[in-house]
C-alpha cells in the first residue's frame, strides 16, 4: 500500500500554566535551551531566535547563569520593534537588553541584530534593512521563501496583537514581505517594524508567553477561536508547534472540562497543567494522547473543548498577490526603494537583499516556466487515450475480461520450492 503523506494540518498548541512567576520562567528556559541544543547539533551549528518586547524579555531572566546556554551561538533577531532610539524606554531592544542582554556579556552585541538607527524616519527603507539583515543570516537554498528560525518568542497583547501584528490591520494580510511596517498601531509608539505571518508560520517553534489576570479573557478566546485574534492565526505547518507558557491566573478557564489526578502523584515541581485543545465531542487521540499520558503523568491536566472546529483553517481576509500591504508592487518586476537602488550601486554585499530577491523571484519563475512548458493535451484527448489503454492492455487482475493467465505469466502463483536455483 502507497504510504500516506506526512500531515500539513497544523497541530493543536499545547498550553503549560504554572503556579507562579519563577516556574514559569524557569520552565521557558528549560524549552528555551531544548530549542538551542537541537538547532545547534544540526549542521546549521547555530540558533537562531526572535525575540518580541513588552513584558516577555524579563521572562528570560532564568536564563542567565545556566551554563547550558551558548550564548555565542545565538542569532537575535526581534519579532517586532518600535521605531525609536535604541536607548529609549519604548525599544524592544532597550527593555530587552535592560532585562537579559546587558546581563549575559557572553552573547555578543554582533549578533545581537537591531534596526538601522539611522532610518528611523524612513520605516520603509528601515523594514527593508531589517529584511535584508534576516536574508543575511539565513541565505540558503531552505530559506529561499521565507526564513525559519529555531524559535520565536511571542507575547500577546490585552486586544490580542502579537509582534506588532494588530487586530483588523491590513498587515495581516501580508503574504509577501518577510519583514513589514506600519505607522498607525493603535499601542503606541505608532511606527513599527514587524515579522509577518509567513515568517512566524513556518518557525520551527513558536512560544508565547502570556500572565496574568488581565490576559485571562484574551487567551480563552485565542485557544477557543482559534484564527479569530492576529495571535491566534500563527499556526506553524508541522513539525513547528506553538507553545502557550501561561501562568495559573491567565489560563483560569471556568468551562474547561478538568481530568483531576490524584494530588500525591504531582511533585511540587512539576505543577504544571498541559492544556489541550481538541474539537469538542471528539476524543483526545493520537498525538494528543500521547501529549495528554505524559501530562498524566506529571501533573494535572486539563482537555479543553474547542467551541468551533475546522472553520479556523480556512484563510481569512484575500491578498492581492501583485501588491504587498505595505502597497509595494511586486508582480515579477520589483520597485525598489531607494535604499535598495543605493546597495545596488555601492554592491558591497554579496548577498545585498536586491540580489537575493531577485534570486526568489528568478527561482520562482523558473519553476512557473517549467510548468508552463509541460506537455498538455485537452481532457478529452487524454480520456479517449486512456480509454483506448485500457482497451488493448491485457489486465491480469480481471480474468473475468481477459481471460485466465498463463501460469508462467501469473505474478501470484506460487514460487517453485526447493532452491534458489534450478540444475537443468
Ligand atoms: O507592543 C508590543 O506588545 C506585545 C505584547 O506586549 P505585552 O506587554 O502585553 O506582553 C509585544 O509582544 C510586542 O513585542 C510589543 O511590541
Amino acid at each position: 500500500m502507497a504510504e500516506s503523506a506526512p500531515s500539513t494540518k497544523p497541530l493543536a498548541p499545547v498550553l503549560y500554566a504554572f503556579e507562579t512567576a519563577d516556574q514559569l520562567s524557569s520552565r521557558l528556559a528549560d524549552f528555551i535551551i531544548k530549542a538551542q541544543d537541537e538547532a545547534v547539533s544540526s549542521k546549521k551549528g547555530v540558533f537562531r531566535l526572535a525575540i518580541s518586547g513588552g513584558s516577555l524579555p524579563k521572562t528570560l531572566n532564568a536564563l542567565i547563569g545556566r551554563p547550558e546556554v551558548k550564548w555565542d551561538k545565538w542569532r537575535v533577531f526581534f519579532a517586532d520593534e518600535r521605531l525609536v532610539p535604541l536607548h529609549s524606554e519604548d525599544s524592544n531592544f532597550y527593555t530587552c537588553n535592560e532585562e537579559l542582554f546587558s546581563k549575559v556579556p557572553e552573547l555578543k552585541r554582533e549578533y545581537i541584530h537591531t534596526i538601522d538607527e539611522k532610518l528611523l524616519r524612513e520605516p520603509e527603507e528601515l523594514s527593508d534593512e531589517y529584511e535584508k539583515q534576516l536574508m543575511t543570516a539565513f541565505a540558503g537554498k531552505d530559506s529561499v521563501a521565507f526564513p525559519r528560525f529555531d524559535l520565536v518568542l511571542l507575547g500577546m497583547g490585552p486586544d490580542g496583537h502579537t509582534c506588532s501584528l494588530f487586530p483588523g490591520h491590513a498587515l495581516l494580510n501580508e503574504e509577501l514581505r518577510w519583514v513589514a511596517w506600519l505607522d498607525d498601531s493603535p499601542k503606541p509608539p505608532p511606527t513599527r517594524i514587524t515579522l509577518t505571518f509567513p515568517v512566524l508560520r513556518h518557525a520551527h517553534r513558536v512560544a508565547f508567553v502570556a500572565s496574568g489576570a488581565g490576559k485571562q479573557e484574551v487567551l480563552a478566546q485565542a485557544l477557543d477561536h482559534p484564527g479569530e485574534l492576529p495571535c491566534s492565526k500563527i499556526k506553524p505547518a508541522p513539525p513547528g508547534q506553538v507553545f502557550w507558557f501561561t501562568d495559573l491566573e491567565a489560563a483560569k478557564q471556568d468551562k474547561a472540562t478538568t481530568y483531576p489526578l490524584p494530588a500525591a502523584r504531582v511533585p511540587n515541581s512539576e505543577r504544571a497543567l498541559l492544556l489541550c485543545t481538541v474539537p469538542r465531542d471528539s476524543t483526545v487521540c493520537g498525538r494528543q494522547a500521547r501529549l495528554c499520558e505524559r501530562a498524566a503523568a506529571s501533573g494535572h491536566i486539563l482537555v479543553r473543548p474547542q467551541t468551533r472546529s475546522g472553520a479556523d483553517d480556512r484563510p481569512t481576509g484575500r491578498v492581492d498577490k501583485r501588491t504587498t500591504a505595505n502597497n509595494r508592487k511586486v508582480d515579477n518586476t520589483l520597485t525598489f526603494s531607494r535604499a535598495h537602488q543605493a546597495q545596488r550601486i555601492s554592491a558591497g554585499s554579496k548577498h545585498s537583499m536586491s540580489e537575493l530577491k531577485l534570486r526568489r523571484l528568478t527561482e520562482h519563475n523558473q519553476r512557473l516556466r517549467e510548468d508552463l512548458e509541460r506537455p498538455r493535451v485537452r481532457v478529452s484527448e487524454a480520456s479517449a487515450s486512456l480509454i483506448q489503454y485500457c482497451k488493448s492492455t491485457r489486465d491480469h487482475l480481471c480474468p473475468s475480461i481477459w481471460g485466465p493467465l498463463p501460469k508462467n505469466e501469473d505474478p501470484y502463483a506460487p514460487v517453485a520450492q526447493g532452491g534458489c536455483c534450478t540444475i537443468m
